[in-house]
C-alpha cells in the first residue's frame, strides 16, 4: 500500500428530515446566499424546507446554475454575493450546483482574476460553504473538487482546494425522488465509474481498499436498477446516496494507484458535444477497459470474479465477460455506451484528440502511458 494523506472535514447529516437542522450548522449572523439550478427545488418541496429552516437568517438566492456550470453564470453569482455581502454559501442541488458554488466561494474571496482559480491557482481563502444534495452521483458534497465549464473556450476546467470541502452536507434521500430516469441512471454510472477509476488499475497490496470498492460496486449493481423501477423506495435511494458520496470522498483512493483517464477524455466530449458527464463515462470506460486489458489484466480478473461472479472459462474469456457485463449494466441503467448513440461518428474524433493535446492530456492513466494514439484507439472502440 502507498503512503497517503487523508483529510475530509465535511460533516454528513444523513436521512429524512435533516434539512430542518440547517440552522444548527450555519454560524448565527451569517448572510446566506442559497445557490440552485433550474428550479426543481421549487417543485419537489426542497426549497420550502430550506426557506423554513433558514428563517432566522438574511437569505438571498441565486438560481439558474446549469448542468456543467458555466463560468459566466458563476461570475454573475459572485457579483451578487459581493453586492449582498454574503458570508455563507448554501448550495442546494446536484454536482453542478455544488461545484459552481465552490467556485463562487473561492472567487468571492480572491482579489485577482477569477479565471486564475481554474488555471492552477489554488484558493487560499474562501467563503464557508454547505450543501443540500439533491442528486446522488458526483461526491462533490464531500470533497474539495470542482469542475467549471467555459463555453467559449470549449473547456471543462477542474480545480481543487482543501478550503472547498463543504462544512456540512445534508443527504436526505427523499430529495432525490423527483429525479427523472436519465439522472438516476447518470448518478449510478457516475458513482460506479468513480469507484472503478480508483480500483481497476493494478494490484497494490491494499486488500481493504479493494473490498471497499467491490462493496460499493456490488451495492450499485444491486440497488441501481431498483431506483429506476421504484423511484420512491426510500431505502434504495438512501443506499445509492451513501454509495455515491463514498465513491469520491477521498477514502477509497487512499494508498492505491488511480486511473482517471476515462474522466479526462470524457470531459472533452462534454466540452465539445455537450454529453452529460455520466454519458461520457459510459461510452469511454468499456472501450478503455478493452484497450487496456493487458495493463489492467490482474485487476480485471479480480473484478470479473468478485464483482460479476465470473469464474468459468479462460482468464481472457472472464475479462471479456466482465467488460461486457459492465457495458450491459450501464445500458440497463438507461445510459448508452456508444458514441453513435449520441449521433457521433469517426469524424468527431480528431477534434477530441486536438482538445486533449491543447489541454496537455498526453500521458493519462495509472501508468501515465495513455498517449494521443491510445486515446484515439479508445475513441475508435467507443464508436
Ligand atoms: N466535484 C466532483 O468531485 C465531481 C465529480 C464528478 C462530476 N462532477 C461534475 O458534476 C457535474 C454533474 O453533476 P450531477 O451529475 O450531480 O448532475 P447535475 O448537478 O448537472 O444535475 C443534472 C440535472 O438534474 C437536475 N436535478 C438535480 N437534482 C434534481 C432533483 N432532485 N429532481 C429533479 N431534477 C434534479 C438538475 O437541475 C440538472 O438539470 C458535471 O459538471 C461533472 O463534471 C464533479
Amino acid at each position: 500500500m502507498r503512503n497517503f494523506n487523508f483529510y475530509n472535514p465535511t460533516r454528513i447529516l444523513f436521512g429524512e428530515g435533516q434539512i430542518a437542522s440547517l440552522a444548527q450548522h450555519i454560524p448565527a449572523g451569517s448572510r446566506v446566499l442559497v445557490t440552485h439550478g433550474g428550479g426543481s427545488i421549487f417543485q419537489n418541496g426542497v426549497w420550502e424546507q430550506v426557506e423554513q429552516a433558514l428563517s432566522s437568517y438574511p437569505v438571498s438566492r441565486f438560481g439558474g446554475i446549469e448542468a456543467n456550470p458555466q463560468y459566466t453564470t458563476l461570475l454573475r453569482a459572485v457579483a451578487q454575493a459581493k453586492a449582498d455581502e454574503s458570508s455563507f454559501i448554501l448550495a442546494v442541488g446536484g454536482g453542478s450546483v455544488i461545484d459552481g458554488s465552490k467556485f463562487i466561494a473561492a472567487a468571492c474571496a480572491y482579489s485577482g482574476e477569477p479565471f486564475d482559480l481554474l488555471c492552477g491557482t489554488r484558493a487560499e481563502q474562501a467563503l464557508p460553504l454547505g450543501c443540500v444534495l439533491t442528486l446522488a452521483a458526483t461526491g462533490s458534497e464531500s470533497n474539495g473538487n470542482g469542475v467549471v465549464s467555459h463555453a467559449e473556450r470549449q473547456q471543462k476546467l477542474p480545480f481543487f482546494s482543501p478550503l472547498l470541502f463543504p462544512r456540512f452536507a445534508i443527504l436526505d434521500p427523499r430529495t432525490t425522488f423527483s429525479l427523472p430516469p436519465r439522472q438516476i441512471g447518470n448518478g449510478v454510472v457516475d458513482a460506479f465509474v468513480h469507484t472503478l477509476e480508483q480500483y481497476l488499475t493494478y494490484p497494490s497490496d491494499a486488500p481493504l481498499q479493494d473490498r471497499y470498492a467491490e462493496g460499493l460496486l456490488l451495492t450499485l449493481i444491486e440497488e441501481g436498477p431498483k431506483a429506476l423501477a421504484n423511484p420512491e423506495d426510500y431505502n434504495v435511494r438512501a443506499n445509492l446516496m451513501w454509495c455515491a458520496t463514498q465513491a469520491l470522498n477521498g477514502l477509497l483512493g487512499c494508498g492505491v494507484p488511480q486511473d482517471w483517464a476515462t474522466h479526462l477524455i470524457g470531459h472533452e466530449l462534454t466540452a465539445l458535444y455537450h454529453l452529460d458527464h455520466a454519458q461520457t463515462l459510459a461510452v469511454i470506460l468499456p472501450a478503455l477497459l478493452a484497450e487496456r486489458r493487458d495493463a489492467k489484466h490482474a485487476k480485471l480478473l479480480q473484478y470479473a470474479e468478485r464483482v460479476w461472479g465470473l469464474r468459468k472459462g479462460s482468464p481472457d474469456e472472464c475479462v471479456d465477460a466482465a467488460i461486457h457485463a459492465t457495458e450491459a449494466f450501464f445500458q440497463r441503467m438507461g445510459v448508452a455506451t456508444r458514441l453513435s448513440a449520441h449521433g457521433l461518428d469517426a469524424e468527431a474524433i480528431p477534434e477530441v484528440l486536438a482538445q486533449l493535446q491543447r489541454h496537455g492530456m498526453l500521458a493519462l492513466g495509472e501508468h501515465r502511458d495513455i498517449d494521443l494514439a491510445t486515446s484515439e484507439r479508445i475513441l475508435l472502440r467507443a464508436l
